[in-house]
């Protein structure tokens, strides 16, 4: 028989390290020199993160979420990569998806037999975690989405620590260890940067998500899963010319609150080159490329209720049209 596939799922909210841990897990796995396969779900139509993965055995799912709207897409895709010769697979989710859904399928008769869950690594970005908890701050959509993704992990990185000072961790450790059985562990971490053995230790227990029913059959156990996302959405802008930096940078200071999360490629007038940028946790941060790339200057811009049309004309005015 076939040696079953290892499969460690990585969840949390938009822009708390997802990426961040992936690319170390595939480091993890390229020095004992194997193979990794990844599955990459993006809400937008883009990704705008593909050069991180150029050389891998990788299938991006897009424009959706495979934990509903694009689950089938999901199932199709495990059935091809099962046939792959890849040593482990990686599936990083949406920031708005129900890991439980990814985990139930992997539970599913047909793809238990295929793969062996590892574990579900769930991310929590400090620098926002109160916030985003709070019924002050953010919607109900919004924390009941984060309660889920918490209490599913087997291993929970509260990243981003950098960001907050010991007081706000102390706290939010506090709401993290309410929400989680104390079986699982938390690790503090700043750019993910947490040791191999504790990350790629197997953790999830199969038996205690599976029943079987005396007949030697092994049945998945029911769950009613919830989706807490329907309002969160995206929307690509593509920059059709360089546009000014300051007003680029003045754009994102001023976005309206409901936008949650921005990536994308841009090139400024006057200034060599192709830069790639992230908006998380408020803040913007800019990279210049190295590598020559695919894109053409765009981003994907992901919020709750996002007003696409204001968006649009904003930053095509502001950054386009002046300056
Ligand atoms: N300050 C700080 N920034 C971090 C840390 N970890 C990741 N980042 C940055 O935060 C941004 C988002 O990180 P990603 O790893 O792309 O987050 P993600 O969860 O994959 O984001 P989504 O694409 O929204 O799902 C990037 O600019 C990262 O470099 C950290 O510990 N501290």
């Amino acid at each position: 028989m076939r040696r079953k596939i290892p499969v460690y799922v990585i969840s949390g909210f938009l822009g708390s390290g997802k990426t961040t841990v992936l690319l170390r897990l595939i480091q993890e796995y390229e020095k004992m020199k194997k193979t990794p396969g990844i599955i990459l779900n993006e809400l937008g139509e883009t990704n705008m993160e593909a050069h991180y993965f150029h050389s891998h055995k990788i299938k991006e799912l897009l424009n959706g979420c495979i934990c509903c709207s694009i689950q089938d897409d999901l199932k199709e895709t495990l059935r091809h990569f099962s046939v792959l010769d890849a040593d482990v697979l990686f599936i990083e989710g949406t920031g708005v998806a129900n890991p439980n859904e990814i985990k139930d399928l992997l539970l599913s008769p047909e793809f238990l037999e295929i793969y062996d869950l590892q574990s579900v690594i769930g991310m929590a970005d400090a620098g926002n975690f109160l916030e985003y908890n709070s019924w002050l701050s953010s919607t109900s959509q919004v924390r009941k989405l984060l309660a889920e993704q918490v209490a599913c992990s087997d291993l929970l990185i509260l990243n981003k620590t950098d960001l907050v000072d010991e007081r706000k961790l102390k706290k939010i450790e506090g709401k993290i260890h309410g929400m989680l059985p104390d079986t699982v562990p938390v690790f503090r971490t700043e750019y993910a940067k947490i040791p191999a053995d504790i990350l790629l230790r197997k953790r999830h227990k199969t038996a205690a998500h599976i029943q079987n029913d005396g007949g030697g059959t092994v049945k998945q156990a029911h769950h009613h899963h919830h989706h807490h996302h329907s309002e969160i959405n995206a929307l690509k802008i593509e920059a059709r010319a360089p546009v000014n930096r300051t007003l680029f940078e003045k754009w994102f200071e001023r976005l309206p609150e409901e936008v949650l999360r921005a990536k994308g490629v841009i090139t400024f007038k006057g200034t060599p080159g192709t830069y790639e940028f992230q908006y998380a946790s408020g803040k913007l941060s800019l990279k210049r490329m190295k590598e020559p790339h695919q894109y053409n200057p765009a981003m994907i811009v992901i919020g709750e209720k996002l007003k696409h049309d204001e968006l649009l004309t904003s930053f095509h005015s502001i950054c386009l049209n002046a300056g």
